[in-house]
């Protein structure tokens, strides 16, 4: 385990580095390209000492919770543990050695756990030696808090925020994710080198000089690739696609619902939390013909620090500008509501950013997983319930995203007679969908042309066609 001690002989190199062009050397495990993060190997030294990066842990999980009082969660301590092991069995090669619920009366306490409970601890880190690290599910522990308890159980101490960076590291496999997760990083360590003694020897002017060319190198290649995407989003436009964007807590099932709604086999729906990273768009079909775009997204999490979130809400402002936002919600898990809070008021959130526009007005949620509860467990009878899994209710969810996209985007059907074979037939395929052509029986030099149209091509059809 690396002390505060243990930093101070790479200071001299560090100042050294600082001033020089940032080598690529990320990371061990972590494959970058050699263009992509400015580093050097103090700054991953820095990382590894907050974040102890390693292959794999034996964790013991200790899952704090107040009793009463206005800081008592909504969601149970059961709850929260379950998803602080599906957090940890989300890292390859980490495993759940030993979990333990600890009651608190406060979280202000400086060792957080009261004597009693560090002894009950102390001993249940004695008995599994082999536990190699103890995450406390807890968004972000002070520093204080950290050394006191690891000096007392020897081992290296976690919180939630240190997980869930480790998770985003390991899944982010396209260069924006990987851009994104470095950036938020930064931010960490940033924050970190204002307050922490860690940072005493450094010198300050030098430390601030290589934390601004590293976010300068980082956010101009996020930009590059913003630049791609809104190239493309106005390509998409052009296509005049409806566009679907697919929200939700993360492991809800969206890249699953996406899957079955699209039929793309190069999706994989994966039993982790923050399996997709990446905001990705596949096409669709709806009921009468309608092609649509669905755009797959970071899922959300509860009580990890805004800034880290924030980093990956530049991915998501394709999907906020989406015709409709679909909220996938997991009907089978035990914290349903306070999930579907936790999104709705992420979504606020984001609907208060500038460019976001108006989310819940173009909200629709479906409750996926139905097949893993039975009526009884029904806990909202006006969502849709699928299952992606087994196809239930897939249909009539196509059904109420075609309507609601009718409605919403202000597209109409209808029917138009025209002449059989002519422009008019040529330049609907080009500019709407047509549904079925049916021959005029009284004149067949003449089709009824069933349609749905925009606003915007229905004038230029007229004013093309309609003399
Ligand atoms: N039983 C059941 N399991 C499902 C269903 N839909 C998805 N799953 C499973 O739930 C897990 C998560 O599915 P994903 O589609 O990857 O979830 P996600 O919301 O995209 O998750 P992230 O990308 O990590 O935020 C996978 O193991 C899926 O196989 C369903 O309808 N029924
Ligand atoms: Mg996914």
């Amino acid at each position: 385990m690396l002390s505060c001690k243990s930093w101070i002989p790479f200071a001299g190199t560090f100042l050294k580095n600082c001033r020089s062009i940032y080598k690529s050397c990320y990371l061990t495990h972590n494959s970058e390209p050699e263009d992509l993060i400015p580093s050097d190997q103090e700054y991953n030294r820095i990382v590894n000492h907050y974040f102890h990066l390693k292959e794999s842990h034996n964790c013991l999980i200790i899952q704090p919770y107040v009793k009463w009082g206005p800081k008592k969660l909504t969601i149970t301590p059961e709850e929260q543990l379950s998803e602080a092991i599906a957090l940890v069995e989300t890292l390859p090669g980490w495993a759940v050695k030993e979990t333990l619920s600890v009651p608190l009366d406060t979280l202000e306490r400086k060792t957080l756990f009261k004597s009693g409970s560090m002894e009950k601890i102390r001993q249940l880190v004695q008995k599994s030696n082999d536990v190699t690290a103890i995450f406390i599910n807890s968004g972000v522990l002070n520093k204080g808090t950290v050394i006191i308890l690891q000096d007392n159980f020897h081992r290296p101490i976690l919180d939630r925020y240190k997980i869930v960076m480790q998770i985003l590291k390991t899944n982010a496999r396209s260069k924006h994710a990987k851009l994104q997760v470095a950036l938020a990083e930064l931010y960490y360590i940033q924050r970190k080198s204002e307050k922490d003694l860690m940072f005493k020897t450094y010198n300050k002017e030098a430390l601030k000089l290589m934390f601004q060319d590293r976010e300068k190198k980082i956010k101009y290649q996020i930009a590059a690739l913003r630049k791609q995407r809104t190239l493309l989003r106005s390509k998409r436009q052009k296509m005049d696609y409806p566009v679907v964007a697919v929200v939700g807590y993360t492991n809800a099932g969206k890249t699953a619902i996406i899957k079955s709604l699209t039929g793309e086999e190069r999706l994989l729906p994966k039993n982790q939390l923050f399996a997709t990273l990446d905001v990705t768009t596949h096409q669709g079909v709806l009921p009468s013909g309608l092609s649509v775009l669905y755009i797959d997204t970071v899922g959300f999490i509860s009580d990890i620090p805004t800034n880290l979130i924030e980093c990956f809400v530049a991915t998501l402002e394709d999907a906020l500008l989406a015709d409709v936002v679909l909220h996938v919600e997991d009907v089978s898990s035990k914290s349903y509501n306070y999930k579907r809070n936790h999104v709705l008021t992420v979504l606020e959130q984001l609907e208060k950013g500038a460019e976001a526009g108006n989310i819940t007005s173009k909200l629709i949620s479906v409750g996926n997983k139905c097949d893993l509860i039975d009526s009884s467990e029904i806990k909202d009878h006006n969502t849709l319930l699928v299952s992606a899994h087994k196809g239930i209710g897939l249909e009539d969810l196509k059904q109420q995203l075609e309507d609601f996209i009718l409605y919403i985007t202000g597209r109409q059907k209808l029917t138009i007679r025209i002449p059989n074979g002519g422009d008019e037939i040529r330049w609907l395929y080009k500019n709407a969908t047509i549904l079925e052509e049916i021959p005029d029986q009284e004149d067949f030099q003449f089709i009824f042309a069933k349609v749905i149209i925009t606003q915007a091509s229905l004038q230029k059809f007229k004013h093309y066609f309609i003399k």
